[in-house]
């Protein structure tokens, strides 16, 4: 059902002329309702031509044209209160009783007769809308309790607050009760309620009277230059009428506004104080039309919540009654806010309103429909989701029951209630159930008729939400499962590496053990070497050096005695000998035969020793020890392991080959030089591993030195140890067979 707009024309004020009238009601052009009348003479056809229920209005900017505008009730200059009322608000008692909310509300610009036609005049006559509502629901409560022989009772309350520059005052509390901020209002099962209001009892209208008095005396009116009592809030009454039957409880309310005035400040000459409340009552009213624009145009969003009156009145939003009464000044005056009036009202027409009566309280033991979870509910409503900013009047998806045929009949206005309880439709999805506005019902929900009117739910759920809904729970579950497997395989590569570096761990102490054997070798080896080229004081550095990688070794520490002890006494002859004169030259040769003779039986003397020495090391036999530490390290450490790369064949032998390669020989050179800046210039040494080099090289004169300083080998500035092959390079503090491979390798020839 949509909302009644219905207008009414107040009557020219002592201040206006005749003349300036522009607004005509009624289907007769060119004269206005009085002179219809007149000219009749009969007031019954005048009533039936204004019963076209047109406002006409001259087209401001072109006076021959007219605007019409058609309402649902047109009340002219000369409708009375009386006939106002009985003919638009006398019929929505008997709904109010029966369970329906009912809004009835004055809306117009300012001086265009709201407060008259709400709260009217003192006299009887005079008496607005509001008055006569409460005396007609007295005399409806009577006749009830009355016919009922007093089993049914009626209880009336009221609430009565203004909304003052955006904030709710409550008129039934004297004005120094306000506090700045106002009364908050809040959502409650969908119905914009006021936190703190008063309600109170009234039981006849003789104490409405009093309390009303008393409350509007508390109202903000105040003088303007448009009128002498212009109200500067909008009002809102509710009147709580609670209808007891031995069987069950009905509520419903009325509530009564009476909207403070649009004002066009061009014309008010309002103070500053009259400018605030004038822009605070003009916004709420523009936001008003916002909120009739909104719904008639089918928009998704209504802007309620921008204006307070706007959230209470929640227009299109309540359910049940509701009329508009249109006031409008019929002068000149007026003429482009009477325009707008009309438009807004027009609109207004179109809003439907749901037609749903509030559910009833059941008294007496529970009923079996009512679910068990829900019978200890305390007659309270779960609360709804907000709907103040859902335009109910956008059209529902239309759920069908295909069995159920359009009979022609009209839709009922209202639904009176039947106990008798109809067969539900059966759909696929479950509907939640929707609480009914008024805050006291609750459990009838599955007892009730089917309401035409009621929205169909599948609005809240549709099959897109549902699918909308199961999509994003399965991309939280796949999202999920992602990030498990992510640490999944995170903690399998984690586990792989720690397993490599342990297995490389292990290698490296395993490498470490060999090499430090294999270095043990290599010295010997040198030692040899050396011995057998004479060079007595070298052998006896390596056997040295050797000597901790064999430490229980009694021969080789013998051996290294024995060599000590020849070393010192070579020394000794050659310091008390008198040196030869040009002797330089030819030491080489003097000392070459003994040096041969001497190292040829030292080599033997070693081999013997060595295979000693090697014996209780696990070396299978004589020769394989020998030939074992002869081999190159890297060689013997690749036949063990099979896992590095080896110098080739060629260069394993230099140190023995008399014909070695141009490319070691140089390489030796360079090493031999001990010049950091050539040697960090070979492949893949750097300056650091330079350095390590010729420094390990020191070591080794000074350890030769310290053996024999005027060793036979030093015979000129020549250092005193020299590497002869890649294998003993390769042995070198910090160098491997690796880097004697780049090194050689990268020598140019
Ligand atoms: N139908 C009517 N019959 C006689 N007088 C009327 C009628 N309507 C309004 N008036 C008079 O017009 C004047 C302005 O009316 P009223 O105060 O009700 O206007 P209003 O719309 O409430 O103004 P505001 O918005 O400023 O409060 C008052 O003096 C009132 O008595």
């Amino acid at each position: 059902m949509s909302i009644r707009v219905i207008a009414r024309v107040r009557p020219l004020l002592k201040s206006e002329r005749e003349l300036d009238a522009i607004l005509r009601t009624g289907s007769t052009a060119g004269t206005d309702s009085k002179s219809r009348e007149s000219s009749n003479g009969d007031k019954k056809l005048a009533a039936l031509r204004d019963r076209d229920n047109v406002v006409r209005i001259p087209n401001p900017k072109n006076e021959g044209e007219e605007y019409s505008f058609q309402f649902n009730g047109v009340y002219d200059a000369e409708a009375s209160q009386q006939e106002l009322f009985d003919a638009e608000v006398a019929p929505t008692i008997k709904h109010l009783f029966n369970g329906f909310d009912v809004t009835l509300f004055a809306y117009g610009v300012t001086g265009t007769g709201k407060t008259h036609t709400m709260r009217g005049g003192k006299s009887l006559a005079d008496r607005g809308v509001i008055p006569r509502l409460l005396s007609g629901i007295y005399r409806r409560s009577r006749k009830i309790e009355k016919d009922t022989n007093g089993e049914t009772t009626v209880q009336v309350s009221l609430s009565y607050y203004e909304i003052y520059n955006d904030k709710v005052y409550d008129l039934l509390e004297p004005p120094e009760k306000r506090t700045m901020a106002g009364l908050p209002l809040r959502d409650n099962g969908g119905k914009t309620v006021v936190v703190g209001l008063t309600e109170k009892p009234c039981t006849s209208l003789k104490e409405f009277e009093g309390m009303y008095d008393q409350a509007n005396n508390n109202r903000s009116t105040s003088a303007t230059k448009l009128n002498a009592h212009s109200s500067r809030s909008h009002a809102i009454l509710g009147v709580k009428v609670t209808v007891c039957s031995p069987d069950k409880t009905r509520v419903s309310t009325a509530s009564a506004i009476d909207l403070a005035g649009s004002e066009d400040n061009r014309r008010t000459d309002n103070d500053k104080e009259r400018m605030v409340e004038s822009a605070s009552i003009n916004k709420s009213l523009f936001v008003l039309a916002q909120c009739v624009e909104a719904i008639t145009k089918k928009q998704h969003r209504i802007p309620y919540r921008e204006s307070k009156m706007t959230r209470i009145l929640s227009l299109g939003q309540n359910n049940g009654l509701t009329v508009m009464i249109l006031n409008l000044a019929p002068v000149r005056s007026y003429h482009l806010d009477t325009i707008s009036s009309l438009s807004v009202a027009n609109r207004t027409r179109k809003i439907e309103v749901r037609e749903v009566e509030n559910d009833p309280m059941f008294k007496g033991p529970a009923r079996p429909s009512i679910r068990p979870s829900m019978a200890n509910s305390g007659h309270r409503q779960p609360l709804r989701p907000l709907t103040a900013s859902v335009n109910v009047n956008m059209p529902a998806p239309a759920v069908k029951d295909p069995a159920k045929k359009d009979d022609g009949k009209p839709v009922k206005a209202f639904n009176v209630y039947s106990d008798r309880p109809l067969a539900k439709p059966v759909t696929q999805f479950r509907k939640p159930e929707i609480p009914k506005r008024s805050s006291l019902s609750s459990d009838t929900h599955s007892v009730r008729p089917q309401k035409p009117a009621r929205p169909a739910s599948h609005a809240d759920i549709s099959a897109a939400t549902i699918e909308e809904m199961v999509e994003k729970k399965v991309e939280a579950i796949l999202a999920v499962r992602a990030v498990s497997e992510q640490s999944r395989q995170t903690q399998v590569r984690e586990l792989n590496e720690q397993v490599q570096r342990r297995l490389e761990t292990l290698e490296q102490r395993i490498e470490g053990t060999e090499d430090a054997r294999a270095e043990g070798l290599s010295y010997l080896l040198m030692a040899k070497q050396h011995q057998a080229r004479g060079e007595e004081g070298s052998a006896l550095r390596m056997y040295q050096l050797a000597l901790p990688h064999f430490p229980h070794n009694e021969k080789l520490a013998g051996k290294i005695a024995a060599l000590k002890e020849r070393v010192h006494a070579k020394s000794w002859g050659q310091h008390n000998s008198p040196p030869a004169k040009g002797r330089t030259g030819s030491m080489l040769s003097l000392k070459k035969e003994p040096t041969t003779t001497l190292g040829k039986r030292q080599s033997e003397d070693f081999d013997r020793d060595y295979e000693d020495a090697m014996g209780g090391d696990g070396f299978s036999s004589d020769e394989d020890s020998l030939q074992e530490a002869s081999r190159p390290t890297h060689k013997r450490r690749a036949t063990a392991k099979s896992l590095r790369p080896s110098v080739d064949a060629h260069d394993a032998l230099d140190c023995e080959d008399p014909t070695v390669s141009p490319r070691t020989i140089h390489l030796l050179s360079i090493i031999n030089s001990r010049d950091v800046s050539q040697i960090k210039l070979l492949k893949g040494v750097g300056a650091k591993k330079a350095e390590a080099i010729v420094d390990c090289l020191c070591e080794m004169d000074q350890a030769s030195s310290s053996f024999g300083g005027n060793a036979p080998e030093i015979i000129s500035d020549q250092p005193q140890f020299q590497v002869n092959s890649l294998a003993e390079l390769s042995k070198l503090k910090g160098v491997g067979i690796r880097t004697v491979e780049n090194m050689r390798n990268g020598v140019l020839v």
